[in-house]
């Protein structure tokens, strides 16, 4: 490779020797024409001359020579040079650029020559201000300089170089240019960045690090080792990590974790590791075996998470999983599985086991009257009190809701499991007082038991539960038995639920009206709406069998609506036409007063229905209103207040309260038919009606009979006062088209009556 000077003088050592030589014979020839050819001073001056010349530049051409192989030398080892190397003069043009700044740059020796300061244009944007600095320090006569810098490649990449730069300057100690050696350090730069990154990692990383030497002794830990384990550093360094050992693994788990070390180099699993303070914590870690070039181990590395927390959490979500948060008690999944033991148990020991179905009777009116709060203490109660009555072997599980499961183990006969739930409905016996309530809780207990009624999980727990209702229909507060009868009620009582869930939306409901009566005119003063359910596949089936299961299951809810808009719209019906009904009696139940929607329900129906609130009258149970009598005053004042009537329907049966008779904002007090019924022949019953008629007019409330079969209970309501009769002995209940003919019988008749009045 040549350099530009070379290039330049290639030819001069040819020029000189031609020069004397013709300086020679000039001269020489010069002396012979003007002296002769004997005269030696014509020849002798000039060879002299020449001869000196020659000497001198002899010596030149030697010195230069000698300085040539010098540069050659130089040039030689520069261009063999890994480094990218070049001189360059002050104003930027490269005397000499070595061939490896192709390889480091990118561009050609060519471009460098081409390109005076090309250099300055490859330096990286963001060390420009290093390199300007360093440019400018240089040709102030700067001293050599060596940095670190990036260059941008023709191809763009980015590459560090090592830049060594020493200024070059003449005799005159001027500064001619510089001389530079560039080396590429791009692998060492990233090596070092990697260092760097893993040194930050072993530093920072929350998981310990702790890495020892073949002998297994601790060659390096992080601060993370440290916060886990307690240690310092200089605690921990040159021991082994018998140091933190817990003692709670044994022999074959070492042996199998250093099996799996020399034959994978990994090891990885659950261990318990000891704190210095003694505590033992769970630790997830990952034992990996570093070997050097030949093979040889050097170094474990362990990593180490202390998975206390996760471990926590993880007995928290097994708990959470098979208990209620509630109560504490154990769930269903745990009551299955405890079960499932329990029959396996005594299928081995030829033993009985007992379940207990408990739903607490009256919790839904709790729930709902007097909040979710009172609702979930009264549970914790309950619970409670289960748990002081069973022995500690037996399991006590809440399963949902106000429902409760017990399994009894063991048991020696049926004696002693019904002396248990006995205990149990006693222990229920005396009141749950929350927040200043005093609540009457009782409870319904089914039993089943293992082998007799069932030998899986499904089919006793299924059992207790039929024979819990069984309790419910026998009126509360017992427990029963299951019987082989059982299952088929409880059967037709599924069939039946699936059946009415259908009902509304295929259009199987009907309402039937029933004429009541003003007792002393005989006018027609109202109807009572009735609901009938026609089932293709059951036939008629009576409001006393569906309403009770509709009440169970919430259906009440849409069905009770239904019943109100379609007897709102079928009075408006009458009106439109002209016919006078002056009430439409509607029952509703409980379950729709305690909802709390009823008000929105009753005021959306007569908006709906464009029907005058004054024709609705509502008719709602004793039992309910006594049983919520504080809770349903608000709700009775505000259907009153939409302008409807409100009468209590079944009175007689309920208890009712004086005292909140008087307060209650009810119209009308409807006599049970079952005390009607027995009038003439049973004194009691006359007695009780006698009674509710005095009682209606002693607080100013109409009072209406129902049930009413034959003459002789209309005379003995007639001679009590009684204002208002409904029963079969006027009319059974009866489609609308035929209650139609009903109310235009009833306008003739009162259309007669007055043209014999005029
Ligand atoms: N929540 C709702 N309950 C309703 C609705 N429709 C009816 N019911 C309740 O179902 C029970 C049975 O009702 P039903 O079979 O319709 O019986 C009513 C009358 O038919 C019957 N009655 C009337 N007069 C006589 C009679 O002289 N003798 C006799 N043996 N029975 C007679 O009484 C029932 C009306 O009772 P009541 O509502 O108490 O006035 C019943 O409890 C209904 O309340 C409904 O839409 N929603």
């Amino acid at each position: 490779m040549l350099t530009r000077a070379q290039k330049t003088h290639r030819y001069y050592h040819i020029t000189i020797p031609v020069a004397l030589f013709c300086f020679w014979t000039v001269s020489t020839l010069h002396g012979f024409v003007a002296y002769g050819l004997v005269k030696p001073s014509t020849y002798v001056v000039p060879t002299l001359v020449a001869l000196a010349v020659g000497t001198l530049v002899g010596y030149l051409f030697t010195l230069r020579k000698a300085l040539q192989v010098t540069s050659e030398q130089f040039r030689a080892i520069a261009d063999q040079a890994q480094e990218f190397v070049y001189l360059r003069r002050v104003d930027g043009v490269y005397d000499y650029v070595s061939p490896s700044c192709a390889e480091i740059t990118g561009y050609s020796v060519d471009d460098f020559y081409r390109r005076p300061s090309l250099m300055d244009q490859l330096i990286y944007p963001e060390d420009l201000p290093l390199w300007q600095n360093h440019v400018h320090s240089v040709n102030e006569g700067g001293a050599n300089d060596s940095f670190d810098i990036r260059l941008r490649t023709v191809d763009g990449r980015i590459k560090w170089i090592n830049h060594i730069c020493m200024p070059i300057y003449d005799e005159q100690g001027k500064q001619t240019g510089v001389r530079s050696t560039n080396l590429d350090i791009t692998a060492r730069k990233e090596g070092e960045d990697k260092l760097r990154q893993a040194s930050s990692i072993f530093m920072h990383v929350t998981e310990g690090v702790v890495i020892t030497d073949a002998a297994i002794k601790v060659v390096a830990v992080n601060q993370a080792f440290c916060d886990i384990s307690g240690y310092a550093e200089d605690e921990l360094l040159g021991n082994t990590p018998r140091t933190w050992r817990s003692q709670q693994q044994d022999d074959a788990f070492y042996q199998a974790m250093w099996n799996s070390i020399n034959s994978k180099k990994q090891w990885r699993g659950e261990i318990i590791n000891r704190r210095k303070n003694g505590d033992l914590y769970p630790a997830w870690l990952t034992i990996s075996a570093v070997s050097d070039e030949r093979g040889r181990i050097t170094n474990y590395v362990s990593i180490v998470s202390d998975i206390s927390n996760i471990k926590q959490s993880q007995e928290r979500i097994e708990y959470l999983a098979h208990h209620d948060v509630l109560t504490g008690l154990p769930n269903r999944h745990l009551l299955n599985d405890r079960l499932e033991h329990a029959i396996q148990r005594a299928h081995r020991n030829k033993t009985q086991v007992a379940v207990m179905f408990l739903d607490l009777d009256n919790f839904k009116s709790i729930n709902e009257g007097l909040g979710h709060p009172v609702g979930d203490k009264v549970l914790k109660v309950a619970a409670d009190r289960l748990d002081q009555v069973v022995r500690d072997e037996d399991t006590v599980a809440r399963i949902a809701g106000d429902e409760f499961s017990i399994i009894l183990e063991d048991i020696v006969d049926t004696e002693s499991v019904a002396i248990l739930a006995s205990n149990i409905l006693a222990a229920y016996a005396s009141p749950f007082n929350i927040d200043h309530h005093e609540l009457h809780v009782s409870a319904s207990i089914g039993i089943s038991l293992y082998p007799d009624d069932g030998d899986d999980v499904t089919s006793l727990v299924k059992n207790a539960d039929a024979a819990m209702h069984q309790a419910k229909d026998k009126g509360k507060g017992c427990y029963c038995f299951y019987t082989q009868a059982l299952t088929s009620a409880a059967l037709e009582r599924l069939y039946l639920e699936n059946q009415l869930r259908k009902a509304l939306g295929q259009d199987e409901f009907q309402l039937f009206y029933q004429p009541q009566y003003a007792l002393n005119t005989g006018k027609l003063i109202g109807a009572e709406a009735l609901i009938r359910w026609q089932n293709k596949e059951l036939g008629l089936v009576s409001p006393d069998r569906f309403i009770p299961l509709a009440e169970s299951t919430g259906l009440i809810l849409p069905i009770g609506e239904w019943v109100l808009y379609e007897a709102c719209r079928q009075i408006k019906t009458w009106h439109d036409d002209g016919l006078d009904l002056p009430r439409m009696g509607v029952n509703v139940a409980g379950q729709q007063v305690q909802h709390g929607d009823i008000v929105h329900t009753v005021k959306r129906v007569l908006e709906a229905t464009s029907l005058d609130p004054m024709y609705l009258e509502l008719e709602i149970t004793e039992s309910f209103i006594m049983r919520q009598a504080e809770e349903a005053i608000s709700t009775l004042r505000a259907l009153k207040e939409l302008g409807v009537t409100l009468a209590i329907d079944d009175f007689g049966t309920g208890y009712s309260s004086l005292s909140y008779l008087k307060i209650l904002p009810i119209n009308k007090l409807k006599v049970d038919r079952s005390f009607v019924k027995d009038i003439p022949n049973d004194k009691n019953s006359e007695a009780i009606v006698r009674a509710v008629i005095v009682l209606g007019k002693s607080l100013q409330l109409e009072v209406i009979a129902e049930g009413v079969e034959t003459d002789a209970q209309e005379a003995f309501l007639k001679s009590e006062a009684c204002d208002e009769v409904q029963g079969f002995y006027y009319s059974r209940p009866v489609p609308a088209d035929e209650f139609t003919k009903i109310l235009q019988l009833s306008m003739e008749s009162v259309s007669e009556a007055c043209a014999t009045d005029d």
